[in-house]
């Protein structure tokens, strides 16, 4: 970032000076300076006094290049997140026209009051008032949900989007019965992923996005202008008065240019769309489970933070269940894995937590043959805790994973015996009862909290211990690598959606 105050007030000063004496205050845009430094003589003063200097900071821009280049390397950092700038189009003008055969054209009518009809040169109203061409509408901009997106990434390198301007009345001069309207400009229609959240640059929530084809207007167009005639201001006036739908600014100004369109700055803000959420320490095996009951295909490997990005794979229902249980499916997402001092930022961060938040059900994945299992558990919980209290209150399903391994299975049942008394039978409190609308709600009052104090709790509402949230509806031993047990997992995660007994 670079500052820099208006040169002829610092051409003068010594470069060096201006250092070490200077403070840029970032909040207020204001260069404080000692005042002998701006040459005020005060020499009755004996402590230096500062004088302000309204300053304007200028951002050193990156170049677009870097930016793609960062987010190349780091599409998890940019993939949920974005700041566009829409702009409508401009209504178009309308024109200034005369009447070229005043005379005729009252002959005309005359003609017509004596009972022979002869159809009218130009367009009227049902009160015989001349119809005049009006500017085109200018484009509106509306963000609509679309099921093939996935990120906002491409956001990022392009961030302006201005819809087309409404036509012209097509002439000036002289009113004939060829003139047109001017074209009313297309709407610009932008395409995100489904589960955006719109809001004004400012925090202003204006939708959520959270089904296909969910769309919301984001920038108006500009109203065309009229036509008007040209004759005697008296007339017009009268005329004018007369008619009522004539485009009128504040001022009650007739309105014969278009009217501008609107540009607005939106943040989206991408809250992945899925019922169940799969959440582990990096390496436990979530992605091998996705890919194992669904048709996803994440990366796999034996590295931690394969996953960068959320995955989605659809389930299946069951078709023993008959077609309506059968037909309806339920999203899993396969989360970045969370690692201890994630909510301090530590390995990818927590931001991806909130892709939690329209969850139904969360699956613990553990790798059972690992060092301390309850420990890597207990590690996750309280990275969940610590982001949003509430993800506790949900319910969720343990999955001991990698019981092919020697280690793991020696100890499943104690570790599921273990794990199971971790909780308490509490039943879950109310914005769990899937209302959308007050889990919603929730995560953005949880989501500012957030945003100033890591780890702080919303409000008034008491900070509990990991073991005083509910325990598991169950543990299942499994190798999704070796498709053990595997059924008996999907038994306990489809009997929360679909009542499977
Ligand atoms: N032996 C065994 N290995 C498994 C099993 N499930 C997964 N793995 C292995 O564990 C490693 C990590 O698996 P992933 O599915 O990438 O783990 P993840 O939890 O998605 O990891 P992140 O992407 O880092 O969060 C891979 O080498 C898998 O082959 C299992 O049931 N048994």
């Amino acid at each position: 970032m670079a500052y820099t105050a208006s040169p002829p007030l610092l051409s003068f000063m010594n470069p060096q000076l201006l250092k070490d004496h200077s403070s840029f205050n970032f909040y207020s845009n204001r260069l404080l300076l000692p005042t002998r430094l701006v040459q005020q003589k005060r020499s009755h003063s004996v402590n230096t006094r500062y004088r302000i200097i309204n300053c304007r900071h200028a951002k050193v821009k990156e170049s677009p290049s870097a930016n793609l280049a960062a987010m190349m390397r780091e599409p998890h950092k940019y993939f949920d997140q974005v700041i566009i700038t829409v702009r409508s189009g401009d209504g178009g003008h309308g024109a200034i026209l005369s009447m070229p055969n005043q005379k005729s054209d009252s002959k005309s009518q005359e003609k017509n009051n004596q009972g022979r009809r002869k159809k009218s040169l130009y367009k009227r109203d049902f009160d015989g008032s001349l119809i005049l061409p009006m500017g085109g509408h200018g484009g509106d901009v509306v963000i609509y949900a679309d099921e093939s997106k996935d990120s906002l990434l491409e956001f990022h390198k392009k961030s302006r989007y201005n819809a087309k301007r409404g036509g012209n009345v097509d002439a000036m001069g002289v009113l004939t019965s060829q003139l047109h309207d001017g074209f009313a400009a297309p709407t610009l229609r932008i395409p995100v992923p489904v589960g955006t959240v719109v809001k004004r640059k400012r925090g202003m929530f204006l939708a959520d996005l959270a089904r296909p084809g969910d769309e919301i207007l984001v920038a108006r167009g500009g109203h065309g202008g009229i036509s008007l005639l040209e004759m005697p201001e008296h007339k017009r006036k009268k005329i004018m008065a007369l008619t009522t739908n004539v485009v009128r600014d504040d001022s009650d100004k007739v309105l014969v240019l278009g009217q501008p369109g609107e540009e607005v700055s939106l943040e989206l803000i991408l809250r992945v769309v899925a019922d169940v959420g799969l959440v582990g320490l990096p390496n436990a095996g979530k992605s091998t489970l996705l890919a194992a009951i669904t048709l996803a295909k994440p990366d796999i490997a034996d590295y931690p933070f394969t996953t960068l990005m959320p995955n989605l794979g659809r389930l299946d229902g069951d078709p023993s269940l008959g077609a309506l249980k059968y037909s309806s499916e339920a999203t899993l997402a396969d989360l970045p894995g969370l690692i201890e001092g994630a909510h301090l930022g530590k390995g990818l961060g927590r931001n991806f937590l909130r892709h939690l938040r329209r969850t139904r059900l969360l699956v613990h994945v553990v790798d059972a043959a690992a060092e301390d299992p309850v420990k890597d558990y207990r590690t996750v919980k309280e990275e969940l805790r610590m982001y949003n209290p509430e993800y506790l209150e949900r319910p969720y399903v343990v999955v001991l994973n990698k019981i092919d391994l020697p280690q793991a299975m020696d100890r499943l049942s104690s570790l599921i015996q273990e794990i199971s008394k971790i909780g308490c039978d509490e039943a879950p409190s109310e914005p769990e009862k899937n209302s959308e609308e007050v889990v919603q709600a929730l995560s953005f009052k949880s989501e500012q909290a957030n945003k100033h104090s890591f780890g702080s709790l919303n409000g008034n509402r008491k900070e509990k211990e990991v073991d005083e949230y509910p325990r598991p509806l169950a543990v299942v031993g499994v190798s999704v690598l070796k498709g053990m047990r595997i059924d008996e997992m999907l038994r306990e995660i489809k009997r929360f959606f679909w009542c499977v007994d």
